[in-house]
Formats: C-alpha cells, structure tokens, sequence
C-alpha cells in the first residue's frame, strides 16, 4: 500500500531522515513513535506530498509521491499538527470548502461531509464559527476534513496534542473506530497512547527507524517469564517452599552466608507483592529483591537513548543485568558486614 525506500531528509545541514524505509500494509493502525525532533512530520510531510525529499521514494498504490502527486494522493487524508482549518469559516462551510479542494463529487459532497461531521462527532457544532471552538472540537473538524470521501489511508500527525484528558480518550477511541475500515498511520511522542491503539509501530530516533514491528513483539520480552530474585533469610527447604505457594517455577541455592537463601521465582505475571506477601508472612525477611521485567517502556528508552543504529536489536536484557548487579552488591555488603562483624566477635 505504502512503500518508502530509503528515504533521506536534509534541512540545509540538517540531517532529519536518514535513509529511512518502511511498508505499510492495509487494514492496521500504524504508530510512529518517537521523541521529539526524530523526524514523524518531516515523515509525514514527505509521505503526504506536502514536502519534498533530499533522496529516496515514496511508493503510494503503485504511485510515486514526487512523480505523480495526484494520483498519489488521491487514497490519502492527512491531518497535520496544526489542522487546517480556517477560523472565520463554521464547521460546515470550512468541511464544503475542503470537500470542493478534494474533488469530491458535487452530488456526493453533502453526504460526505454530513458523514465525516458524523464520523468526527462535530455535527453539533456545524454551523458554529470555527475559532470559537475548543482545541478538542477544532481538532475534530481537522479529523473531519482528514476522513472527507474516506480516503483508504488516514495519516494523523500527533492527533492528540494540546487535548485535555477527557477530549484525549475521545480522539483515540474515534481513531480506533477509523482504524476498523481504513489504514491509519498515527505519529506520537507519547509510548502509551501508541501501544495502546495501533497494531504496528514504527520507532523512529534522530531520524533513524530504530524498530517496526508488532506491538505485541516489541513487547514480547514482556510475555516471556519475569524473573524475580530474592536473598531471603530462612532455611533452604523452607524459602522454597514459600515461593512454591506463589508460583510452580522456582530455584533456591544457597549461599556462602547459610543463614541466607538465594530464590529465583519465574511466573508470567509481575509477582513481587504477592512473594514478598509470603515471605512476611512466614516470617522470613527479604534481604534484596528485584525483577528482570522488560517491558515496551524499556525498548522504547533502549532504542532512542541515542547510540543506536539502524540494525539496531536488543541483545542485552539490562535490567537482568541490573538486576544481577543489584544482588551482588547486596550479597557482598552482607557478607562484608558479617565478615566484619565476626571480626568484631573474634576481637
Ligand atoms: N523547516 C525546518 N528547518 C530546519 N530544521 C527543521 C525544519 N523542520 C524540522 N526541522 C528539524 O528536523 C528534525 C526533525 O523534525 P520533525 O518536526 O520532523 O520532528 P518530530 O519528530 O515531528 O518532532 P515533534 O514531535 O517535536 O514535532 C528536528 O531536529 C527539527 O528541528
């Protein structure tokens, strides 16, 4: 549906995109994800036509963006950061006005655009004049004039920017119902709202596309087991089976220290509470603790924490890492404290 090769943006010296390349395939809600200044307009502005590119090409149905614009567009609705509209216009004579400049069909315009008042949930607010309006209601008419003639892709450029909370979940749920007919590519900084709504997501860091793939992949280190590491004080058999009340995949070892056990307790769910919940109960104090949980957060951050290329895998859980570290450290401060403590005794 969408194909970009190695697309390159520069603005003067300014190297914004840098032999970016993605597909886009139709049915899905599409996320660009990344933090500010990693080149989602300049992307967007580029797949849509309104910007030219250094390098590169952007294939649309079979069209080439730069060599034949119109029929490149013809399958698209954009709405930029800043929508379009005009502010003196009402609702409804900006929605005709855009409906005119899309060539939509005299005789299909009306029902088109009482559609896509609909749709965007404006129609109450038709014949008022746009500049009165809210942000959320004038980014609703930006909607609006986005899906006119239900293009069969929908790009929205940080949709719910500026939104206040209750106007925010309105729009993400308007952009889920778009998504079940039409392929929206939606841009945001924002992780959660991405993973919430879209199928796929593109992470794109100091013009690089740093990840794409499914959102459940990306996370997928989430649905792997977590691991959760304890140094707990108690008898080996007993610290086991404690954790055995909590989940069936558990490993204890002891340690050079014997009135300290080392647990390692796996389960697909977060289990720290209900671990420790049992480990006080039975009395036995946890010394450390921590997890090895990755979640799309820790992806995110790893991928546009700047040092990244576009080959970029993550090959290293660093939070496992960390937590490691985290019980080293801790096992040694102990066995340092007894050492010197014994020594104290000895004395
Ligand atoms: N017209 C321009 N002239 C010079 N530099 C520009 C221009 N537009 C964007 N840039 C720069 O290109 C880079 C990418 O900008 P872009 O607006 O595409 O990022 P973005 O990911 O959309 O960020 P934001 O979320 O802040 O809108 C940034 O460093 C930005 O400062």
């Amino acid at each position: 549906m969408i194909e970009v090769n190695n697309l390159v943006k520069k603005y003067g010296n300014h190297l914004a995109l840098d032999h970016i390349s993605f597909k886009i395939e139709k049915g899905h809600i599409y996320g660009l994800l990344g933090p500010n200044g990693a080149g989602k307009s300049t992307t967007m502005n580029i797949l849509t036509g309104y910007l030219a590119a250094t390098e590169g090409e952007v294939i649309i149905d079979g069209h080439s963006i730069f060599d034949e614009p119109d029929l490149a567009k013809k399958n698209i609705g954009y709405l930029p950061e800043q929508p379009p509209v005009y502010m003196d216009f009402t609702v409804f004579e900006y929605l005709k006005f855009a409906a005119e400049l899309k060539g939509i069909k005299k005789n299909e315009r009306l029902k088109n655009i009482k559609e896509a008042m609909e749709m965007a949930r404006v129609f109450d607010v038709k014949d008022r004049i746009i500049k009165n309006l809210s942000k959320g209601y004038r980014q609703r008419v930006g909607l609006a004039q986005a899906i006119l003639g239900f293009p069969d892709i929908i790009i929205l450029d940080e949709p719910t920017v500026g939104l206040d909370p209750k106007q925010i979940i309105e729009m993400r749920e308007l952009i889920r119902n778009l998504g079940k007919k039409h392929t929206v590519i939606l841009s945001s900084h924002i992780l959660s709202e991405v993973s919430e709504i879209c199928d796929y997501i593109l992470i794109i860091s100091g013009g690089k596309l740093v990840a794409s793939d499914k959102a459940s992949n990306l996370s997928n280190m989430k649905e792997e087991k977590q691991k959760v590491k304890l140094v707990v004080k108690c008898e080996i058999n007993r610290a086991k089976e404690i954790a055995l009340k909590v989940t069936e995949d558990v490993k204890v070892k002891s340690t050079p220290q014997k009135e300290y056990v080392e647990v390692e307790a796996f389960a697909k769910e977060d289990i720290r509470e209900a671990i420790s919940i049992a480990y006080m109960n039975e009395k036995c104090p946890i010394i450390a603790m921590s997890s090895n949980e990755t979640s799309l957060e820790d992806v995110f951050l790893e991928l546009t924490s700047g040092n990244n290329t576009k080959d970029n895998t993550i090959k290293e859980k660093k939070s496992e890492k960390a937590v490691e570290s985290v019980i080293d450290e801790t096992m040694e401060d102990i066995l340092e404290e007894n050492d010197e403590n014994n020594g104290k005794e000895e004395e």
